[in-house]
């Protein structure tokens, strides 16, 4: 950690920023919130809208609108700048935009002194993740993306709504891209301790292509999202509080972040979601499992396309 205090800077004070740091203000954790935008009167605004409800909220916190100077000390730095998709949009194709707008970020990020974790947001996540990496020069372990956390959390709302259970209680994940090659690890997945494919065995009402249905629901939700109303930002607003608070709180908690694989499920150099050990360290470890064939085959292809996708921007 960098100081004693425990500050988290944010760039990007748009839908998805904003939705973290109010979820943040309103979870407690941070001691001071720092906002960074490049139209600077928007982040001004914000920091006045949310000091306002600071008497309602669990702890003191200080909020204000910043520059790249406040990253020096900054325990984190959260990046949610960059473009954001149009209907029917994916999210590789905001790569070239939003590689310009992260580059610039991380550049005066690491000009300041910065030398805590950053986490990364802005789309395709997996890949800009990379960029930061490169950009930042910090070690690894120390980068992480928000990777498929978001996708995790709708799969296990919707494994909950399905089996009538408390989605806290669904256990898995979706590893690889946040996008359209996600793989949701069934193998791994299970209610309590009870693998999904024995609640199947034992329960007819539950069907195996359902399962399919869920996955299909869980990928594409952010265009049924988008489609509606333009932007998806309160779901990923939690994410980023849950892996903030991981990080500041050293929880060693497991959380499905967009973290470099070196080997782990024979792949390399490479940032996609995997389930990991995060702490006030960054990643202390990134799971290594034995997952099915048809699984690694797709997380395999998923993470083909991420390089396809890196190597356009590198
Ligand atoms: N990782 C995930 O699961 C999710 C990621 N996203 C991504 O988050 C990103 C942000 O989305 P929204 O907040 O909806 O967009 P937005 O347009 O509401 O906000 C983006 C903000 O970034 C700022 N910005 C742009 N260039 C900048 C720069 N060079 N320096 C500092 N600030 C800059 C803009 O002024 C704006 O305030 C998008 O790339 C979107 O696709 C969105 C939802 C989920
Ligand atoms: C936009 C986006 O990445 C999501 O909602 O999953």
């Amino acid at each position: 950690m960098q100081t004693g205090t425990r500050r988290v800077v944010l760039v990007g004070t748009g839908f998805v920023g904003m939705s973290f740091a109010y979820s943040m203000v309103n979870q407690g954790g941070a001691e001071e919130l720092v906002l960074i935008d490049v139209n600077h009167e928007k982040a001004v605004g914000e920091a006045m809208d949310l000091n306002h409800g600071i008497p309602f909220g669990p702890e003191k916190i200080e909020i204000w609108a910043g520059d790249y100077s406040d990253c020096k000390t900054a325990d984190i730095v959260v990046v949610t700048a960059g473009v954001n998709q149009q209907p029917g949009e994916t999210r590789l194709a905001l790569v070239e935009r939003n590689a310009k707008i992260m580059r610039d970020v991380i550049k005066n990020v690491m000009q300041s002194g910065f030398n805590g974790i950053l986490l990364i947001a802005s789309n395709p996540v997996d890949v800009l993740t990379y960029i930061a990496w490169q950009e930042s020069g910090l070690p690894k372990h120390r980068v992480i993306g928000t990777g498929t956390t978001l996708d995790t959390a709708r799969l296990r709302y919707q494994m909950g709504k399905y089996l009538d259970v408390d989605p806290r209680n669904v256990h898995g994940y979706i590893v690889g891209e946040h996008g359209d090659t996600e793989t949701p690890l069934w193998s791994h997945t299970s209610v309590g301790v009870k693998p999904i494919f024995d609640i199947i065995k034992d329960h007819p009402e539950y069907k195996r292509e359902d399962l399919e249905e869920i996955y299909v629901n869980v990928r594409d939700a952010a265009y049924h999202i988008i489609e509606r109303k333009r932007a998806t930002y309160y779901g990923i607003g939690m994410c980023i509080t849950r892996i903030v608070k991981a990080i500041l709180n050293d929880e060693n908690s497991v959380l499905p972040v967009s973290a470099y694989l070196d080997g782990e499920y024979g792949l390399h150099d490479i940032f996609t979601g995997v389930p990991a050990i995060v702490n006030r360290n960054g990643i202390r470890e990134v799971f290594n499992l034995n997952i099915s064939s048809e699984e690694l085959e797709q997380l395999t292809k998923s993470v083909s396309i991420l390089k396809e996708t890196l190597d356009t921007v590198r």
